[in-house]
């Protein structure tokens, strides 16, 4: 962890405000839902504290060359802690609503059998310190933090992973249904299937394409089946959380085998209850998808009251002879990813707000009568503390980009219910571990200072004003 300061260890309220220049006022609908959202594995730390069992990122963290500079969840942003303090942040900010996933580790240490009543104990406080604040909870049920003993029975790759994740969510339903009234089952199964399991990027770090789509089938699986049960446990809003991105080519052919192994595969199970003929077809060389049984696409189906979409940038591709395939899109030989003419993040995501329009009206048009949340929008840059503010214009930038097409969409008819800024907090990056900032608030790992940026100041006035 990287330590600017060796300041006292406080938090600074977000008293200053940021004034937005009336530059053509657009309103968001009555009843937006303005929030910001994170993930256990990335903040909480206290990997194991109260009885927390490890996950298979606890794992691959500790795994030599697979996480920046041998970064850890360990202590990450000591949230399990400190959640008071982020509390009254997003308090001071106005925030309606916070997305937060519940580790399962902390749940279930082993992945199945009795709950660890402490692991539960945290997530009590939390959704009590959250209510009492005005701040709506929004759970997810699975943010990559798969139980390792579930992974040492082949994790996602086994199909009983789907049904010990139902007997999850009902657990987790039971005890905090009563005041949670939003849920999603997973983020984004397209990263635990194909980072995970085809390409080895992500945790659990195995890289055999096939295991790609039995990875995907068995967490689709599991989101119905723990749809099934949040129902039966009396939930209220139910839904998942997908990672989409429109395609940018000139090649029809390339851009449909990326949009069916990026969007497709995941849209048209929950949404229309088949996996895409073209998918299928194109998957067959390497999984005869006997791994699909009778009546699994009627479970992966049920009906639900959202969709959550996490949109960050398009894919731009392009036909090229002789080009290997990208191990995360199995398949790929011969199409070229990336050369989109835009600015970039500190990721290297070019920034083309245009694709997030283009994005929420596709889905408007081709799975209508789904409510959308974004449940995820924003962007990583090189942030420096100055005299304890942070002036992180390029994020502010990108926020107010995205937000005007979100704008875009929603007068195109797009149902959109509302936006929750990734993230929160600086946090475990993935990969990438702490060397990548997506806060609107600075963390300072050494101190665990938080400072709100610019972008979080700015973030507050829109919220206030429900527009820019
Ligand atoms: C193309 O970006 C993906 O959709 C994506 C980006 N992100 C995500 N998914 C994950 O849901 C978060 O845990 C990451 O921290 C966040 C930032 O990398």
């Amino acid at each position: 962890c990287d330590t600017e300061w060796g300041g006292e260890d406080m938090t600074v309220s977000a008293e200053k405000s940021y004034e937005i220049q009336d530059s053509g006022v657009l309103t968001f609908p009555e009843g937006f839902v303005w929030g910001a959202a994170t993930a256990a594995y990335q903040i909480e730390g206290a990997a194991r504290e109260d009885g927390r069992g490890p996950s298979i990122w606890d794992t691959f963290s500790r795994t030599p060359g697979k996480v920046h500079a041998g970064h850890t969840g360990d202590v990450a942003c000591d949230h399990y802690h400190r959640y008071p303090d982020d509390v009254r942040i997003m308090r001071d900010l106005g925030l309606a609503a916070y997305r937060f996933s519940v580790s399962w580790p902390r749940v279930q240490p082993d992945g199945s059998g009795p709950a660890n009543p402490r692991g539960l104990d945290f997530y009590d406080r939390l959704v009590d310190e959250l209510r009492e604040n005005g701040i709506t909870p929004i759970v997810t049920l699975y943010h990559w933090d798969l139980p390792q003993t579930l992974e040492d029975r082949g994790g996602w790759t086994n199909r009983e992973t789907a049904e010990r994740f139902a007997e999850y969510a009902a657990i987790t339903h039971a005890r905090l249904g009563d005041r949670v009234e939003t849920w999603t089952t997973l983020n984004e199964p397209w990263c635990s299937a194909f980072l995970g399991y085809a390409s080895g990027i992500h945790a659990p770090g195995r890289a055999e394409p096939a295991l790609g789509f039995t990875a995907a089938h068995h967490l689709l699986l599991g989101h119905g089946l723990a749809v099934q049960a949040l129902r039966a446990s009396g939930a209220g809003k139910v839904g998942i959380t997908l990672n989409l991105s429109p395609v940018i080519s000139d090649d029809a052919e390339a851009a449909a085998i990326v949009d069916g192994l990026q969007n497709r595969i995941f849209l048209d199970p929950v949404l229309r209850g088949e996996y895409p003929a073209d998918v299928v077809e194109h998957a067959r060389r390497f999984t005869d998808w006997s791994f699909v049984r009778d009546g699994d696409l009627e479970i992966i189906s049920r009906p639900t009251d959202l969709l959550g979409v996490n949109y960050y940038h398009p894919q731009t591709v392009a036909a090229r002879a002789g080009e290997p395939a990208n191990p995360v899109y199995p398949g790929s030989e011969g199409i070229a990813f990336g050369g989109a003419d835009a600015p970039r993040t500190a990721m290297g995501w070019p920034v083309q707000p245009f694709g997030l329009t283009d994005l929420l009206l596709r889905l408007a048009r081709d799975y209508p009568g789904t409510p959308l949340l974004i449940t995820e929008n924003g962007a990583a840059f090189d942030d420096v503390v100055e005299d304890g503010e942070v002036h992180d214009v390029g994020r502010l930038s990108y926020l107010d980009g995205h937000l005007r097409a979100a704008h875009a969409a929603i007068q195109g008819g797009a149902d959109l219910r509302g936006y929750l800024v990734w993230s929160l907090l600086d946090n475990f990056e993935w990969a990438e571990g702490y060397r990548k900032r997506f806060g609107i608030v600075h963390v300072d790992y050494g101190t665990q200072r938080r400072t709100p940026k610019d972008s979080a100041l700015w973030y507050s006035e829109v919220v206030r004003r429900n527009g820019l």
